[in-house]
């Protein structure tokens, strides 16, 4: 046996909700550049759970049902407030909370189909609100209830805010969770998928995804960007700060990606709205500096941006807490985790490998009074 490292090139599942082929990224077999300036988040969410786009109607009740579905059950609220809300990362809250929804679900452990997607529904809602409940608790401000006749984009700056967006606002919000929400077999949800093919609850499926999205190395890297960025501070010195995380072989963050070769797909669209949005802010440095910054990677290293790298200056430029870059992406990418989650129950077998094991041959055992 020998083992493949990270998986590298590894197929281990069939799937039909989303595709990357040379470079570019389907769901079902809609390229994300049509979806990003073309479909609400609400319309990706039906095309991920039943592989079709939803007719209007279709459409309007899912609206309905998210909204219907965003408020949280009290204890996950107070839950909420008796954390450490100053010193905790809101992605550790977030997977605390998402596990404790599970506690208050009646239905958390009936397989059912249609409990499923009952489950799915209100895990895509409440996620919402647990995110931006935890930003406003730990400000010492009131959870806000969600309206029934905003978008889901809108609704999630609404409730973090307390004041429904502007159009743009809303547009690279909507933009930004199309972007995310899925993406084959990373490792967030080939994690979930793992998780529930044990055939354990959707609950734990996406507590466990959560946990793994949080790392640097996958979603944890937007706030890295935001972080480097930050640290550099001006366009004059990005040249030799980068130059030098290089020589010393550090990683730049939101660079470089085990698929894509030539470039992200979505990048480009994170690009032009993080033009936009530093335009409109007036604080042009974070989306010059970016530009910089991709310039001397990309020509010393030939590694492209990845979808975190401009999505640290769009969400900045949104007045958005850096802190709350990653639990946005969870907030989107929870819409793949459970399609993928629904497609395993749906034709599944444990998930299980193995490993080239490396360790002493076979040993005699020595009781512990008699070791050296
Ligand atoms: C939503 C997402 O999850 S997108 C990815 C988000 N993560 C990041 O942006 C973190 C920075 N990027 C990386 O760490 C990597 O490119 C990953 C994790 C995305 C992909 O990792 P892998 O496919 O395992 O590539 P690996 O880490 O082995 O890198 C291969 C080579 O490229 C280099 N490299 C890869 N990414 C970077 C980077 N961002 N900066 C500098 N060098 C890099 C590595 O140092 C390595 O060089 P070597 O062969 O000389 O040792
Ligand atoms: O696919 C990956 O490995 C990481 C990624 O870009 C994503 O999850 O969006």
């Amino acid at each position: 046996m020998t083992a493949t490292r990270g998986l590298e090139g590894v197929v281990a599942t069939t799937s039909s909700i989303s595709s990357i082929i040379d470079d570019t990224l389907t769901y079902v077999g809609y390229n994300i550049d049509d979806l990003t300036e073309n479909a609400s988040f609400e319309e990706v969410i039906y095309l991920l759970w039943h592989l079709r786009l939803p007719t209007e109607s279709e459409l309007s009740e899912l609206k309905q049902q998210l909204a219907e579905n965003m408020s949280l059950p009290d204890e996950v609220l107070a839950q909420l407030k008796a954390m450490p809300v100053k010193d905790v990362h809101p992605m550790a809250a977030l997977r605390t909370a998402v596990s404790a929804l599970g506690l208050f679900d009646e239905e958390a452990d009936v397989m059912e189909d249609d409990a499923n997607y009952r489950k799915a529904i209100r895990l895509q809602a409440k996620m919402s609100s647990i995110v931006t409940a935890f930003s406003r608790i730990r400000q010492g401000k009131d959870p806000i209830a969600p309206k029934t006749d905003l978008s889901f984009a809108a609704n999630f700056m609404y409730m973090l805010t307390g004041e429904e967006p502007a159009d743009i606002q809303e547009e690279a919000m909507n933009k930004a969770l199309v972007l995310h929400a899925d993406h084959e077999l990373n490792a967030s949800t080939f994690t979930a998928r793992v998780c529930v093919a044990t055939l354990s609850d959707i609950y734990s499926g996406v507590t466990a995804a959560i946990g793994a999205l949080k790392g640097p190395l996958h979603g944890g890297a937007n706030e890295q960007v935001m972080k480097m960025l930050t640290e550099i501070d001006s366009v004059d010195k990005a040249e030799e700060i980068v130059r030098k995380k290089l020589e010393n072989k550090e990683k730049i963050m939101g660079f470089g990606h085990r698929v894509y070769r030539q470039g992200d797909p979505r990048a480009k669209h994170l690009r032009e709205m993080s033009k936009k949005l530093t335009e409109i802010s007036g604080e042009t440095k974070w989306y010059e500096m970016s530009i910089k910054i991709e310039e001397i990677v990309t020509s010393e290293k030939e590694l492209p941006p990845n979808v975190d790298f401009y999505s640290a200056s769009v969400y900045h430029s949104l007045g958005i807490d850096h802190d709350l870059f990653t639990p946005i992406f969870a907030v989107s990418r929870v819409s793949g985790w459970l399609a993928h989650i629904l497609e395993q129950y749906s034709n599944n077998r444990l998930i299980r490998p193995r490993a080239d094991y490396i360790g002493p041959g076979m040993q005699e055992y020595v009781p512990v009074e008699n070791r050296g």
